[in-house]
């Protein structure tokens, strides 16, 4: 990456904790004692940004609530608010989003966002259903992959979208409107998958979508559409039918609670051989992480009111895991299951299947004492459940090796989430600069870690 581009991406890392209340951009952490204690997530930042993006699409105001303080919702807020989106927040968690006034935005409204968020790519459809032109800052988002927008761009064209591609990002028109298409996704993307859903409500006729994702959070998007009067049937096999309606309503709805979040506290309490109760965390959208929490020796009890992981004492076990599609082992939580994964006994193999280049956050943790070996190409495995795609890497981690502290840099989301537990388990002192950059997240980080008894100072 260029020093230029890397010095802008740190700037807008801390423009973007400080905006959501992160005020620090360093934390020197003093490791070794575990993280116990209770803290609460709220709604999903995968389905809470779509969801307001979704609001765009009525002809009346939306109301989301449990929506998490976090950096992407403040840039799709910008966002919204760049064209006519009145956004308010009457109390803590719940927006009202009122697009009776859209409009088309200024250039320099929209270009401000450019390179923070991958989300401006879903308002292709609703602007273009409002407005008949969409103008698309470049995305941001964690860098661990080239991560093209090919399938949404194929996607648009099937409805009848014209898109152009100018050095003010690109601008997508529809002069003759956007009609139902057939469409078959080459991977079941998340996000083409919600391009396709968000474009095909209001387009004319009925949209076919096959290989669609089907991840919770999509899911509940589906759910709000249909509140917003949408007639959407999911099908077996990653199919979803869509019919086009003329009008939409707003919606009341909340947000469904974020499970990369709690697994990512789960793999905390893990590595930190300690014992965090995860207010609001939901058993059914997380079986195959818990099935993986198991076997590598955490402990969980679910109750009404959230799930608590804890480490039970004894040793850890290696295990092979291998991300996938929902409802795969997640991609969001290898990351931090791979610090867990270093103070387990034996071998243990991730094998990467979604992005191409996800664990370039692995280096530092050889810093700090970790044993872990990149395969770029991947690894064949007699293990592997479903060897398929050529972009995949594997990671062996071989444990349980001590960590010690080191001055680490926060690389994306979830490798700095890992980061931070890994300072936390490791001997001495660590410091983790960049933090803003999991403000994007991971919301009230400060708190979560001093209501968890965790011993650290801001710079
Ligand atoms: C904001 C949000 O919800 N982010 C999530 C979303 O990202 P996002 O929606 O970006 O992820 P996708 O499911 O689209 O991407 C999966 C794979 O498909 C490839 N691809 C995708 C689109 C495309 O046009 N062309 C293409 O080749 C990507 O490069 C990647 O290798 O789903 C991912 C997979 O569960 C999660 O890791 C992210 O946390
Ligand atoms: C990859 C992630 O997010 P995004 O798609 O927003 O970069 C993530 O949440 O881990």
């Amino acid at each position: 990456m260029a020093a230029d581009q890397a010095a802008s991406l740190a700037k807008h890392a801390s423009q973007s904790g400080e905006r959501v209340g992160l005020t620090a951009d360093r934390i020197t952490v003093h490791g070794g004692k575990p993280l116990q204690g209770r803290i609460r997530v709220r709604g999903a930042k995968n389905l809470a940004t779509k969801a307001m993006v979704a609001a765009l699409l009525g002809e009346t105001p939306s109301v989301l609530q449990d929506v998490p303080l976090i950096s992407d919702v403040d840039i799709v807020t910008r966002m919204l608010e760049a064209y006519g989106v009145a956004v308010s927040s009457p109390d803590d968690g719940t927006l009202v989003l009122d697009p009776q006034n859209v409009e088309k935005a200024h250039f320099a409204k929209i270009d401000a966002l450019a390179g923070s968020s991958r989300i401006p790519i879903l308002f292709c459809g609703p602007l273009l259903h409002r407005l008949g032109e969409a103008l698309i800052p470049d995305l941001g988002g964690c860098r661990i992959g080239d991560r093209p927008i090919d399938f949404h761009m194929d996607a648009l064209r099937a409805f009848g979208a014209i898109v152009d591609k100018s050095y003010e990002g690109i601008t997508i028109t529809a002069p003759d409107g956007l009609h139902g298409a057939h469409i078959e996704l080459p991977y079941p993307s998340v996000g083409a998958t919600e391009q396709v859903l968000l474009t095909a409500v209001r387009a004319e006729g009925v949209t076919e979508l096959k290989n669609a994702a089907i991840e919770p959070e999509i899911l509940d998007l589906i759910a709000i559409l249909q509140k917003m009067g949408a007639i959407i049937w999911v099908e077996p096999n990653r199919t979803i039918f869509i019919e086009g309606v003329e009008r939409l309503e707003g919606y009341t709805h909340r947000a469904i609670s974020d499970r990369n979040e709690t697994a990512s506290w789960a793999s905390a309490a893990l590595a930190t051989g300690g014992d965090i109760f995860v207010e609001n965390a939901k058993q059914p959208e997380l079986l195959t992480f818990l099935n993986v929490f198991r076997k590598v020796g955490g402990a969980f009890d679910v109750a009404e009111d959230g799930i608590r992981f804890y480490h039970p004492g004894g040793a850890l076990k290696a295990v092979q895991v291998e991300t996938d599609v929902h409802p795969g082992f997640m991609t969001d939580w290898q990351q931090p299951l791979i610090i867990a994964l270093t103070q387990a006994e034996g071998v243990s193999t991730v094998h990467e299947t979604v992005y191409e280049n996800r664990f370039g956050f692995t280096d530092a943790l050889l810093d700090m004492g970790a044993d872990i070996v990149v395969h770029k190409d991947g690894l064949e495995s007699v293990t592997r459940r479903v060897p398929r795609r050529r972009l995949e890497q594997a990671a062996v981690i071989t444990g349980p090796t001590p960590l010690h502290g080191a001055d680490v840099r926060v690389p994306d989301l979830r490798g700095g989430f890992s980061y931070l537990i890994a300072a936390l388990a490791a001997d001495g002192t660590s410091t983790i600069s960049n933090l803003g950059l999991i403000s994007r997240g991971y919301e009230h980080i400060i708190d979560k870690l001093t209501a968890l008894g965790a011993d650290f100072e801001l710079d």
